[in-house]
């Protein structure tokens, strides 16, 4: 075990992990929990949390010693862009009402994605950011940022640190828990405006980092494009993309 991994095992934490997987995001679900057995957080306590609308398609993936999923149920959406926002206010509720007293850190993942390469107690932090792997070395005019004033996500031309991934954020409970509900609450104002951010909740997440600075910034090694994207600008590829099909595998691309 890696030395930090050891200074931090003896503070007995356990780590909460969560991913959704509706409509057919199924089919990610073993190679992501399989992978995850093989590199994340291994000889730590983590409990890992698949929202899916449908649990009865859920495989079964053999889990280390004091590792644990639970599968919840959820309605399923029609617009991929609703499934990925509404992730928010599903952790917003989930660390509410199931991880107090449960967990000591909380990280939010993609699903389509898979574990290449260790991720462990290094990446731990109060409020923890990935930067995105197509835009960390693109000048800060080239952010994705959402540039429309109306939109609570707005960031005017020339601010902004990073622009950072929707598919992998984390930190304690308390911080991560003002997060989704910051982003919960503005995605809903720009609803009711009917304005959709660019990115959706990514966009609001890159709001909320430049108000709230992640007391933690992760490379793009957590964070890949994918395992067979020339990775020469970092040194090991951690986490993932997939490969997938956005028209065969969104109900709406
Ligand atoms: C690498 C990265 O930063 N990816 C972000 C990016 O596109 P992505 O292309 O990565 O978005 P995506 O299609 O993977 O959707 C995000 C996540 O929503 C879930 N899902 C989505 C559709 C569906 O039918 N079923 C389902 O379960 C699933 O957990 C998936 O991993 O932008 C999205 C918002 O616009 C999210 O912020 C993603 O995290
Ligand atoms: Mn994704």
């Amino acid at each position: 075990m890696p030395v930090i991994d050891s200074i931090y095992k003896q503070q007995n934490l356990t780590i909460a992990t969560t991913v959704f997987a509706l409509g057919k995001y199924t089919r990610f679900i073993k190679d992501f929990l399989e992978s995850a057995e093989q590199h994340y957080f291994v000889g730590f306590r983590v409990h890992f949390y698949l929202f899916t609308d449908q649990p009865e398609s859920v495989p079964e993936v053999k889990m280390g010693e004091n590792r644990s999923l639970t599968v919840l149920k959820v309605q399923s959406l029609n617009r991929w862009q609703d499934i990925s926002m509404n992730r928010m206010e599903k952790l917003e509720k989930l660390i509410e009402n199931e991880l107090a007293g449960e967990a000591d850190y909380v990280f939010c993942l993609d699903v389509d994605t898979m574990f290449y390469g260790r991720w462990g107690a290094e990446s731990l932090g109060r409020l923890v950011g990935v930067m995105h792997p197509w835009l960390f070395d693109a000048p800060r005019d080239q952010f994705t940022y959402e540039r429309r004033p109306e939109s609570l996500a707005y960031i005017p031309a020339g601010e902004g640190d990073y622009y950072y991934a929707g598919a992998a954020f984390g930190g304690t409970l308390e911080d991560v828990h003002n997060l989704t509900k910051t982003c919960r609450e503005h995605l809903n104002i720009d609803a009711v405006k009917s304005i959709e951010a660019v990115w959706q909740e990514e966009s609001h997440l890159n709001k909320y980092f430049l108000l709230n600075k992640p007391s933690k910034l992760l490379s793009p090694e957590y964070m890949w494009r994918g395992i067979n994207e020339g990775a020469a600008p970092i040194k090991i590829v951690r986490f993932a993309n997939v490969p997938k099909n956005y028209a065969e595998v969104r109900s709406n691309a």
